[in-house]
């Protein structure tokens, strides 16, 4: 049979939706193994992502066009219907005769029964000459809800986590934020200073006319690129030229100050992304251990430093709050602490609908006792840098400040605007948080402590 884009959204969809899979590990296992042209493989990838994006919206939608309640349904009938009003609603370049064409088809396949009902709600939902923000309002003037329902309903959020945001940010940039996490995330590379420059790398690649790149915003090792390709199929790439990373992680590893001959702790390395780029900052003359508590992923960090030619680092399998270290001293730690990794849902949509209220509190009990560990393990003098990729106080200053309460007269908080450009000083106060709406970087924090 042939493949189309639809279909393997679909059966995408149905692997995250009915067995629980990542949503990025089920569609880069569907289309790796698919033969998918590459532009529907972007069309797969577009339907996928952006049902889990939106699927609170289109849920809201959908339910006005059906009669029974949503979770009454088929699974895979709900998934068609999912998919299918994502792109009846969100995809205007999308001919809606071939969206409720495939649905039908789709569902013939899979649920012959419900082809009808399939056919019956995309049509009226398609016959309905309102745009797609005049039927969400329709259907939040409709709802008894508070405000940040409302704006969670608008832009596919859970309420608790639009209350997170507004508590932290005021109403108004809360709603930006969540709307910037909605927007495609650009690719970025940092490149390999060892081997290359962002100049040359900048004049090679427009002479070889594959690949078309620019200048980054805020790091000056970022290349933006601005093609659609996956450079991890480039020759350069594979020879350990430069390293997929967003923007506004390149700013995390300078903070450290890593020199040449340091010892440097990386406590919660895989895959290495920052380790590595600690080790181009030192130029493979220093010595870093680079933890993480799980053995898969100590093979990504050793397959990262493989690629892109680095000796200087050591991973270790460990957890971060209890390392067999004695007698070891760093000048410099590193905590990029496991968090509920709020900053990265344009690159993973399914985290909002993952994440409940109670990770966060899990998760900064845990942050604590990592940068705790971190401070009593660092040298006098020595810098500790506490790092995630979330956007909730909870997560960032509050672990700080408890830290720094419970270190109180040993460790520091660092100003670190000298580090950073001078686009982001407005953005610092007790540490950087630096937030998608701002310069199209992903969500993180970050913040310096030094031990007296
Ligand atoms: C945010 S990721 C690190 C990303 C990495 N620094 C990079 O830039 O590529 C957090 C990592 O912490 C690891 N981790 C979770 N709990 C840990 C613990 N108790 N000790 C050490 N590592 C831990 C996770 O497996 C995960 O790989």
């Amino acid at each position: 049979m042939k493949q189309t884009a639809r279909a393997v959204a679909f059966q995408t969809l149905s692997r995250v939706y009915q067995d629980g899979a990542y949503t990025n590990v089920a569609l880069q296992h569907a289309l790796s193994t698919s033969n998918l042209a590459p532009r529907d493989k972007g069309l797969c990838t577009e339907l996928v992502y952006g049902t889990i994006r939106r699927q609170i919206t289109v849920d809201a939608l959908l339910q006005s066009y059906v009669k029974r309640r949503l979770s009454d349904l088929d699974p895979e009938v709900l998934t068609i219907l999912r998919m299918s009003v994502y792109q009846l609603a969100f995809l205007a370049r999308v001919p809606a005769y071939a969206v409720i064409d495939e649905a039908v088809e789709l569902a013939k396949r899979h649920v012959r029964s419900a082809s009808g009902l399939v056919n019956g709600v995309l049509r009226s939902f398609g016959r309905d000459d309102l745009s797609t923000d005049e039927k969400i309002d329709r259907v939040i003037g409709q709802k008894r809800v508070d405000d940040a329902t409302r704006l969670g309903i608008r832009y596919g959020y859970p309420t608790w986590m639009v209350k997170r945001f507004v508590k932290a940010y005021g109403f108004d940039r809360a709603s930006a934020i969540l709307q910037a996490c909605n927007e495609p995330a650009p690719l970025t590379i940092r490149v390999n200073t060892l081997k290359t420059s962002v100049e040359t790398m900048t004049v090679e690649m427009g002479q070889s006319g594959a690949i078309e790149v620019g200048a980054g915003r805020l790091s000056p090792y970022a290349l933006t690129v601005h093609s659609t390709v996956d450079v991890e199929t480039f020759e350069w790439y594979q020879q350990g030229y430069g390293t997929v990373q967003d923007e506004g992680a390149m700013l995390i590893a300078p903070l450290l100050h890593p020199a040449p001959g340091e010892h440097i702790l990386d406590m919660c390395a895989a895959p290495g992304g920052k380790t590595t780029h600690i080790a181009e900052l030192q130029e493979d003359r220093g010595y870093i251990d680079a933890y993480d508590v799980y053995l898969q992923k100590v093979k990504t960090i050793q397959a990262a430093a493989r690629r892109l030619g680095l000796q200087s680092i050591t991973s270790r399998l460990g957890d971060g709050r209890d390392l067999k270290i004695a007698g070891k001293v760093y000048d410099a730690i590193l905590v990029d602490a496991p968090c509920s990794g709020l900053g990265v849902m344009r690159r993973r949509p399914d985290i909002r609908h993952r994440r409940t209220a109670s990770d966060i509190t899990a998760l900064s009990k845990l942050q604590v006792e990592l940068l705790g560990a971190a401070c009593r393990v660092v040298r006098s003098g020595g810098i500790v840098v506490y790092a995630t990729c979330t956007l909730l106080p909870e997560e960032n200053e509050q672990v700080v400040q408890t830290v720094l309460n419970e270190f109180a007269g040993t460790m520091t908080l660092e100003d670190i605007s000298a580090d950073v450009p001078a686009l982001l000083r407005d953005d610092i106060q007790d540490g950087l948080v630096l937030t998608p709406e701002r310069f199209g970087t992903d969500g993180f924090y970050m913040a310096r402590l030094r031990k007296k």
